[in-house]
């Protein structure tokens, strides 16, 4: 271990990112009304750029106009390679208030994109005596952008989550496929005939949750296109959950509750973190740093792993 102590990620839920398009103001209070953690309203690639500035003006709208509970309220911006980012920033911050928490920026490619926005932002924060600073969260989905995720993850303080786009990272990377997600067919090692599929979304969130982690920010797994395939979303979030990312997108209402279900510790993993920490206590009582629990090994080590199970748990009960 390093001097350097990890740092925290921020102390909030986000099992799931509801999206959903800014030029469907008719889903607003539905979004509001859902289970998820967070509501991402998309200005980006779900809408059509002939309804980019209509959306805009629904969006800046909605933010005060609907009431969005305790969830995180973010708002995914257009890339920086668009004529439409620059003034999505202006107005959001001069004319959406203060209800709105974060802003994501898609396509991130290098770090001094981060930079480009934050001065933007630090700028219209400053001229309009904004209280609350604006957060940003970052969607990993190009080449370059997995290439210089760690920097990325480092670039601002603004920086609260960084999400893994699978779509537009498989069209960037050259990919063979059109799924959004999940298991793809000719992804596969032959042994003895039969295939055994593998996963090729693991490095790509590997690197992701190794960079968050660094610099205390949110690893979060992005779509899964097949909203009728719950038992394919699963799957994929489980391995996210897994891998140590702390939620994932639904892109249709029905994925909320099973991205709640997954990255909900349940309560035997709960239990059971809470006895080795139990056992922990009593192994140092006896002056030990090492015990049995259940015929396994645990150590100090497991008090780390039994609390990142405990603490998710509360974070959550609230
Ligand atoms: C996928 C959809 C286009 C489907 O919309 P629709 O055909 O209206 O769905 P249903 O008829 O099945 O809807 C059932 C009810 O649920 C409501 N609904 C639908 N969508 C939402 C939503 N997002 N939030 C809340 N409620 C929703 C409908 O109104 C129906 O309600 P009712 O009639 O009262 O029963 C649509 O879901 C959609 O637009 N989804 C979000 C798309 C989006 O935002 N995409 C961007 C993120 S993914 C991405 O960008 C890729 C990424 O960047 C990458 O590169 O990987
Ligand atoms: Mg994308």
């Amino acid at each position: 271990m390093s001097f350097r102590l990890q740092p925290p990620a921020p102390a909030r839920p986000n099992r799931c990112q509801l999206f959903g398009p800014g030029s469907r103001p008719a889903l607003f209070e539905k979004m509001a009304a859902s289970a998820a953690d967070v509501i991402n309203i998309d200005l980006e690639d779900s809408v059509a750029p002939s309804d980019k500035e209509s959306a805009r003006a629904n969006v800046i709208a909605a933010i005060s106009g609907v009431d969005w509970g305790r969830k995180t309220l973010s708002v995914r911006i257009n890339g920086l390679d668009t004529p439409w980012w620059y003034r999505d920033v202006v107005d959001l911050l001069e004319q959406a208030g203060d209800r709105l928490d974060m802003i994501m920026i898609p396509k991130v490619g290098c770090a001094e994109d981060l930079y480009a926005v934050d001065a933007l932002v630090t700028a219209v924060e400053r001229a309009k005596g904004r209280k609350k600073p604006i957060a940003f969260e970052v969607i990993i989905e190009s080449a370059a952008g997995i290439s210089h995720v760690e920097a990325i993850a480092a670039a601002t303080p603004r920086l609260q989550a960084m999400s893994l786009g699978a779509a537009d990272f498989a069209a960037s990377m050259g990919m063979q496929t059109t799924g959004i997600g999940g298991t793809q067919e000719n992804y596969y090692m032959l042994r003895e005939g039969a295939r055994h599929w593998s996963d090729p979304w693991h490095w790509a969130q590997a690197a992701i949750v190794a960079a968050c982690r660094t610099h205390g920010i949110l690893p979060v797994d992005g779509p899964f296109g097949d909203f009728s395939d719950d038992e394919g979303f699963r799957a994929q979030a489980r391995r996210s959950a897994t891998l140590g990312m702390v939620g994932k997108w639904a892109i249709h209402p029905k994925q909320v509750a099973l991205a709640n279900e997954v990255f909900t510790p349940s309560d035997a993993a709960v239990a059971e973190a809470r006895e080795i920490l139990a056992a922990m206590e009593a192994a140092k009582a006896r002056g030990e740093g090492a015990t049995v629990y259940k015929g396994r090994l645990v150590d100090i080590a497991s008090i780390k792993q039994a609390e990142v199970i405990v603490k998710q748990s509360e974070l959550i009960a609230g």
